[in-house]
């Protein structure tokens, strides 16, 4: 077995920062789109979940938010079960939740406020400022969001959920909006952020290199399916440990030593066995 296979996920001791114990999601009476999911996050761990459209990514990820109600199971973070959402808990959307009324700068402020009351005004724009900066959006803090680009406003979204340095952050495909060069450099600050910070990064993404690059661990989804002997729910097929060193760098990712096995293990996993389900 190749050393990055941690087994399965549902496997896996439950102990941790965050704890998810025996998650289902039923919409259909009788078949569940996942069952049974169980895993758990370390503080300062950074888990990536990849799986095919409709398996469940997003409905685990509000449940995590306590934005949505499993049909079984349980959530807690730091010991505290989760059941509503929480400014210990960021949140990126794929479509930017972004006050429509507000400039940028006051879309920010607002959530740093909220987090922070005892902060002076000038603390607060300081602390804008330098998020929004880190996003390259400093010529348009002054915008409202109808007025920037889907890109920007990703972005805006971005700044907002890292401005209040949740100790838990969820990102549902935070970049899918963006183009490559912006991507790549978000990419870079937002590893170089918890790696300084210590957050505990939960993100849903489509992109294998993506996901290789960023995650300690990447958790591979099946999806539900009809089978000869009848239904089976999606669920978590595999936990992949990322074994390439903590250091490495997009520009240097594909030279390292043991990236293209790590790179078709997961490829191979989406393209013959997330549907096929001989793990699940
Ligand atoms: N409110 C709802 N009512 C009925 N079915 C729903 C509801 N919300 C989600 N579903 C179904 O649950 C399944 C999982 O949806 P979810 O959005 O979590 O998938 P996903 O893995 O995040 O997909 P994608 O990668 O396309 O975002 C899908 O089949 C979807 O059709």
């Amino acid at each position: 077995m190749p050393p990055w296979i941690a087994g399965q996920a549902r496997n896996d001791k439950v102990s941790g920062f965050l704890k998810i114990e025996g998650l289902a999601k039923t919409f259909v009476p009788g078949k569940p789109v996942f069952d049974n999911v169980s895993f758990t996050l370390d503080q300062g761990e950074f888990v990536c979940i990849i799986g095919h459209s409709g398996c469940g990514k997003t409905t685990i990820l509000n449940v995590l938010a306590g934005l949505d109600q499993a049909s079984a199971g349980h959530v807690f973070m730091d010991g505290r079960e989760v059941v509503g959402p929480g400014l210990e808990r960021g949140v990126v959307f794929q479509s930017h939740a972004l006050m429509p009324w507000l400039t940028v700068r006051k879309n920010i402020a607002f959530a740093v406020e909220s987090r922070w009351p005892e902060w002076t005004r000038d603390a607060v724009k300081t602390h804008v400022e330098k998020f929004v900066a880190m996003v390259g959006l400093s010529g348009a803090i002054d915008k409202k969001p109808a007025q920037l680009s889907g890109g920007m406003k990703q972005r805006v979204g971005i700044a907002r959920a890292f401005a209040i340095q949740p100790k838990m952050l969820l990102l549902d495909e935070p970049f899918g909006a963006l183009d490559a060069l912006t991507r790549g450099t978000i990419q870079d600050e937002l590893m170089s952020i918890v790696r300084e910070t210590h957050q505990t990064v939960f993100m849903i993404t489509h992109d294998v290199d993506e996901a290789i690059l960023l995650a300690d661990r990447i958790l591979l989804m099946s999806n539900g399916r009809e089978t000869p002997s009848g239904y089976a729910p999606g669920g978590i097929a595999e936990t992949v440990t990322n074994t390439l060193p903590r250091s490495r760098n997009r520009a240097g990712l594909h030279h390292l030593p043991g990236y293209y096995e790590l790179r078709n293990h997961i490829v191979d996993f989406l393209v013959s066995r997330a549907k096929a389900g001989e793990d699940h």
